[in-house]
């Protein structure tokens, strides 16, 4: 099953206008492979213009969106704003969105719900915490969270489920491909036989935490890791060794 490998890049609050000019201009410069699909996070602040100024073969996310269109919702952003911005993703649920503003998995699968039927894409989050890992409740955590998605959503094409274990984002403790390979089959396994083959097959399941230009190959080689979230690194140049993980294939 060939699934177009898929490179994010999540800034998370980095970032100053300089930065903006120079990594746009370092991603317009980079030759993005035939078989890979690069989406770029920028801070809301300076979505406008990354995407004004960005190669339109790249895509630009937001890291949040609210559950409502509009209205008095100080602070909030709507996926209708983000599309009427040109922005076409939105990554939602990520694990600091839930540990540290504390989101629900509810609150998380309304938010997919209300992106999607924007006509935003959404990059999906899900990922256990090392105690639920120690626990054995890997399976049980992620499981949950898609589920609070997979109930309010019918269409699957324009989700990207990006896996991050916790306890390997930003601590330079990357999952191995093993680790990461078992969680990856295991959500596919999920989607297999709580929603469909067809949405099985086609999903794209990426890897986020701790990902480097030197790791992407080794992880990217096992057959269920269809790409990466990657955080840190994508601030730095070896984010264009990352981008171009598969482009010698
Ligand atoms: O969204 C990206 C992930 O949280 C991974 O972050 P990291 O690459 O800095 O570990």
């Amino acid at each position: 099953m060939s699934r177009k490998f898929f490179i994010g890049g999540n800034w998370k609050m980095n970032g100053d206008v300089a930065f903006v000019k120079s990594h746009v201009n370092f991603i317009n410069d980079t030759e993005i492979p035939a078989n890979t699909e690069v989406v770029i996070a920028p801070p809301y602040i300076y979505l406008d213009s990354v995407r004004k100024h960005l190669k339109k073969e790249v895509g630009v996310s937001a890291q949040n969106s609210y559950t409502k269109s509009s209205g008095a919702y100080t602070g909030e952003i709507s996926p209708e704003q983000l599309k009427d911005l040109g922005i076409e993703w939105v990554i939602l649920g990520h694990s600091e969105r839930r540990e540290i503003f504390k989101e629900s998995d509810e609150f998380v699968g309304e938010k997919v719900a209300h992106a999607l039927a924007t006509g935003v894409k959404v990059i999906a989050c899900v990922g256990e915490k090392l105690e639920e890992r120690e626990a054995n409740l890997t399976e049980e955590v992620v499981f949950r969270q898609l589920r609070a998605i997979a109930d309010r959503i019918k269409d699957w094409t324009h989700v990207v489920i990006a896996y991050e274990p916790v306890w390997a984002i930003g601590t330079g403790k990357v999952a191995t491909p093993t680790q990461a390979q078992q969680v990856h089959i295991a959500l596919r396994d999920w989607l297999r036989n709580n929603v469909s083959a067809h949405v099985a097959d086609h999903t794209r399941i990426i890897y986020g935490g701790s990902v480097n230009g030197k790791n992407c190959r080794d992880l990217s080689s096992e057959g269920d890791i269809d790409g990466f979230l990657v955080g840190g690194a994508c601030l730095k140049p070896e984010f264009s060794d990352i981008v171009r993980t598969k482009a010698h294939l």
